[in-house]
């Protein structure tokens, strides 16, 4: 008979499949069936947009050097003393604002547990039961952490680890990926890992976005003059520094259009959600949709291509504050067309993104 440490040892992918569980014994712990896990991350929430949550939420995220990459000697003074006094009053009230109340939470957390739920049938569907799916965030809860734990517990031996970010940022893809691999540091049994890089370019995604203006535009009596697609912004440094965000980002503006089959001055490319004082990519879109508006555009529809779920940075920022600015220069009609969020045709695109990252190591039944 083989003794418990060599069982332990034993080959995880045997021909026939998983390899079987192993029972505790005082002197062995159990050891589930091998397995893979697909873990999904988006950016963070906070837990709640009263003062405390948000200053903790804030305080994590624009730690980040990755996000923010000044010297720390001169950030964190400033942001611990005159950014974390004042800015968590002000999200918190536009966190408030867009809240899910009845669950009470954000919908960045409701909209990405959803999306979860879609892709962990549609993976059992494509590969059985030996795929285990969930998701973690970079700041805030679930914690990449205590996911990346949960999946070694149950036998995931090899994760793929899935940044829902369509286009790779530092400041988004890069820190997600940090931060699982700062998890695994702290596990004694560290799996094979794969992750999964930006997906902007796939046919299937353009596609799910296509569509998602094909409908908006459906619902429409009179069709709006542009649509505007506005991305989230990073500082102009960063491009010029070799982050590939801005090319993704303009590169998938041009298959939106060519998918649409639009000529070229029926979109245009925006970023929002500026931060601090240094420039960053332009045009703004706060500016750029006033400018359309003076400019006698009186009808436009507004998309945001970098997020795979509406979050603040849509449904308040976009939604409230950007249309006010397009109506308030004249602008007379604004549709905000929502995030891909948990759209079949998202997921399909989604599940085909994990389909042909999870090759080599599971291949669907
Ligand atoms: C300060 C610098 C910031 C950079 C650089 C940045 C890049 C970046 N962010 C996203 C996606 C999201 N950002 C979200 C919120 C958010 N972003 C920043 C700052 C930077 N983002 C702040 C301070 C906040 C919090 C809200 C606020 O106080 O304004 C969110 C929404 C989270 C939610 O819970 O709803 C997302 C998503 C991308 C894609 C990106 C660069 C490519
Ligand atoms: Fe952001
Ligand atoms: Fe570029």
């Amino acid at each position: 008979m083989l003794d418990a440490k060599t069982e332990s040892e034993l080959p995880i992918f045997e021909a026939e499949g998983a390899a079987r569980p192993i029972h505790a014994d005082a002197n062995h712990p159990p050891v589930p069936p091998a397995r893979v896990g697909v873990l999904v991350a988006n950016l963070g929430t906070p837990d709640g947009y009263d003062y405390w949550s948000m200053r903790r939420y804030l305080g994590e995220f624009l730690s980040d050097k990755r996000v923010v990459d000044y010297s720390a000697w001169i950030w964190q003074p400033l942001l611990q003393t005159v950014i974390l006094t004042k800015r968590p009053f002000s999200s918190g009230a536009a966190y408030k604002s867009i809240w899910n109340e009845e669950k009470g939470e954000s919908p960045l957390l409701t909209i990405t547990r959803a999306q979860t739920e879609g892709l962990r049938a549609r993976v059992a569907e494509r590969f059985g039961d030996d795929v285990r799916v969930d998701f973690c965030m970079r700041y805030g809860n679930p914690s990449t952490k205590s996911k990346v734990r949960e999946m070694i517990a149950a036998g995931c031996q090899r994760i793929l680890f899935f940044p829902l970010y369509p286009q790779y940022a530092g400041a988004t893809s890069a820190t997600a990926n940090d931060q699982f691999f700062r998890a695994l540091m702290a596990e004694k049994w560290q799996p094979a890992v794969r992750t999964v890089p930006a997906y902007f370019d796939r046919p299937d995604y353009i596609d799910a976005l296509a569509r998602s203006v094909e409908r908006a535009w459906g619902t429409l009596d009179t069709p709006p003059e542009k649509l505007v697609c506005s991305y989230h912004g990073v500082p102009q440094r960063y491009l010029m520094e070799g982050d590939p965000y801005h090319c993704q980002c303009q590169k998938t503006s041009r298959l939106l259009r060519e998918r649409l089959g639009w000529p070229e001055d029926r979109l245009v490319t925006t970023f929002q959600s500026r931060f601090g004082p240094e420039e960053w990519l332009k045009p703004y879109t706060v500016e750029e949709v006033a400018r359309l508006a003076e400019q006698g555009v009186k009808r436009i529809a507004v998309i945001a291509p970098a997020f795979s779920a509406d979050c603040i940075e849509t449904l308040e920022e976009i939604n409230e504050e950007i249309r006010e600015s397009f109506e308030h220069a004249g602008g007379e009609h604004f549709t905000y067309i929502p995030c891909l969020n948990d759209d079949d045709i998202h997921l399909e695109a989604l599940t085909n993104v994990i389909e042909d990252n999870l090759k080599g190591w599971i291949a669907p039944e």
